[in-house]
């Protein structure tokens, strides 16, 4: 089989249009525009290129975007008053602080200062604790943009047994619950599981974000899989999934290519996020 590839930059292209719709629509009949503060403390560069793209999306989809860039010096003091500003701003719908913080900064206790409401990364234990007992809540954007794309496309997780490698707060565990929601009957598998490989050829569908490049070989993989790339590690310039793409493709039914797949939902998922906290919380 001859896997059918999952356009993350077509589906995403499609939702950035209808939010522009919704938006230009709320300012017109209501005079109100979403708004999203950005926080980056440092210059980690994949953050920054981050910051970049999400100031281009929030220009092309009509959100107010506020980004402030301190220095890797700055306090956790200082960065969770800035925090405490944004949560009581009415023009804030939503507050971002990129990853990686500078070591002094515990991401915990910025998580915790987040207001939930507000949390468009849905980093606040709060929304994980909802996520967690399926409740409505902020997802984050990553794991939400994999459930959109499957969804897209039209494919089934009810009853179907999922992989998924990785159990990160941010990626791993979340998207393990949201498959686990759908119906699916998900194993969590991380760098101590043992024959991985056999844990990985029963399922109808794999997951990776595990950040080692070209590691999910078709070996690993069941005849007419969906294979889903969360990884993404620069290798000499170039962005690098975690699935042998060009070996996999031969045998899933779908797969995502790295880039173009997941990592450009993210952004679409973001800005989706923004307007949920406008209309939908407080
Ligand atoms: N609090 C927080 N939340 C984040 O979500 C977060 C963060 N901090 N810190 C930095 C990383 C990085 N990140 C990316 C998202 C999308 C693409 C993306 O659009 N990727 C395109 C490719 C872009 C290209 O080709 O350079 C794709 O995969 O198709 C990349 C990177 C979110 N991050």
């Amino acid at each position: 089989m001859k896997g059918k590839i999952l356009d993350g930059r077509e589906v995403s292209k499609r939702i950035k249009e209808s939010l522009k719709e919704r938006i230009e629509k709320m300012k017109e009949e209501r005079g109100i525009t979403p708004g999203l503060a950005v926080i980056i403390t440092g210059g980690n560069p994949s953050a920054i290129s981050y910051v970049r793209s999400l100031e281009k999306v929030c220009r092309q989809t009509c959100v107010n975007s506020f980004v402030y860039e301190l220095p890797a010096e700055t306090s956790e003091e200082d960065l969770i008053k800035l925090i405490n500003e944004l949560n009581i701003r009415d023009d804030v719908n939503g507050i971002l602080v990129q990853l990686p913080l500078p070591k002094h900064i515990n991401p915990e206790e910025v998580a915790k200062a987040i207001k939930p409401s507000k949390d468009v990364d849905g980093f606040n234990p709060i929304n994980a604790g909802k996520l967690f007992r399926g409740e409505k809540c902020l997802v984050p954007c990553t794991p939400k943009g994999v459930m959109r794309l499957i969804s897209e496309y039209g494919i089934e997780l009810k009853g179907k047994k999922a992989a998924v490698v990785g159990r990160s707060n941010i990626v791993g565990k979340p998207v393990s619950q949201l498959l686990l929601n759908k119906d699916a009957t998900v194993v969590i598998c991380h760098s101590k599981t043992k024959e991985l490989d056999e844990e990985l050829i029963s399922c109808d569908i794999i997951v990776s974000a595990a950040g080692k490049p070209g590691f999910i070989k078709s070996n690993m993989v069941k005849e007419g899989a969906v294979v889903i790339d969360v990884g993404t590690t620069m290798v000499e310039g170039k962005l690098m999934g975690d699935v042998d793409f060009e070996e996999v493709i031969e045998k899933a039914s779908f797969i995502t290519p790295v880039p173009g797949g997941v990592g450009a939902m993210t952004t679409a998922m973001l800005i989706e996020n923004v307007l949920e906290a406008m209309e939908t919380y407080d």
